[in-house]
């Protein structure tokens, strides 16, 4: 299995992805949320060209069929994605596969669907979305990391470049971070503390 570069941000649109891809990056998931389906296509089939000619990998959340007919070769799904993805046709195109976990019995179906990471979350308090979820606290990703062995575990959800080396010291192979990013004074400055943090990593 590859490795998975350890900084992995998160961003809603191809703009972000334009904004980021040229920053020394290595990775990038594309999280589009309540957009009719031909902009989504659009901002994916964009979002794929930046990534294309910068060397960035960009993973697609969600939109598995969008990310197939546009030819994306890594694709993000959570539990509530798996029941209507053809896994098979993805796998059948050598498209890589993350899967969300938040509890065991996510992470035995994670594990059962092959991935090519798990990720778990949220890690600490995240005020993007509304989750069921008390923060999982970094025993969490030390028992996920037992668990999941030589997979890639990436750790989700309220990650500050302040607090990733907790999440790496517990065993995170990779950290996604959407509004450390996004929602700073300076993104580009952020991001290049971000590459200087975790470079060594790969
Ligand atoms: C790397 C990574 N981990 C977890 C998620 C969350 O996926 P999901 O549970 O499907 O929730 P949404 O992001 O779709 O709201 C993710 N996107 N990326
Ligand atoms: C989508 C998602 N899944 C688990 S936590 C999370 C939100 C991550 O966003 P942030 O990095 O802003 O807390
Ligand atoms: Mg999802």
């Amino acid at each position: 299995m590859n490795a998975l570069p350890a900084f992995y941000p998160i961003v809603d649109s191809a703009d972000w992805v334009g904004r980021l891809a040229p920053l020394g990056i290595r990775l990038l998931q594309l999280r589009i949320k309540e957009r009719p389906p031909a902009q989504v296509r659009r901002e994916v089939r964009a979002a794929l060209a930046v990534c294309r000619a910068r060397q960035v990998q960009l993973v697609v959340n969600d939109h598995w069929q969008i990310a197939l007919d546009e030819g994306a070769d890594f694709i993000h799904l959570g539990q509530q994605d798996l029941p209507d993805a053809d896994l098979k046709a993805i796998r059948a195109r050598g498209v890589r596969l993350g899967i969300s976990t938040h509890d065991h019995a996510e992470l035995d179906h994670a594990l059962a669907c092959d991935p090519d990471y798990v990720a778990l979350g949220p890690i600490y308090p995240t005020t993007l979305k509304a989750m069921p979820w008390a923060p999982q606290g970094l025993p969490r990703i030390a028992e996920w990391k037992r668990r999941v062995g030589r997979l890639p575990l990436v750790a989700i959800g309220g990650i500050t470049l302040e607090c990733a080396a907790g999440c790496f010291d517990a065993g995170a192979d990779s950290v996604a971070v959407v509004s450390d990013v996004t929602r700073h004074p300076e993104p580009a400055i952020r991001v290049a503390d971000w590459v200087a943090l975790t470079g060594a990593r790969g």
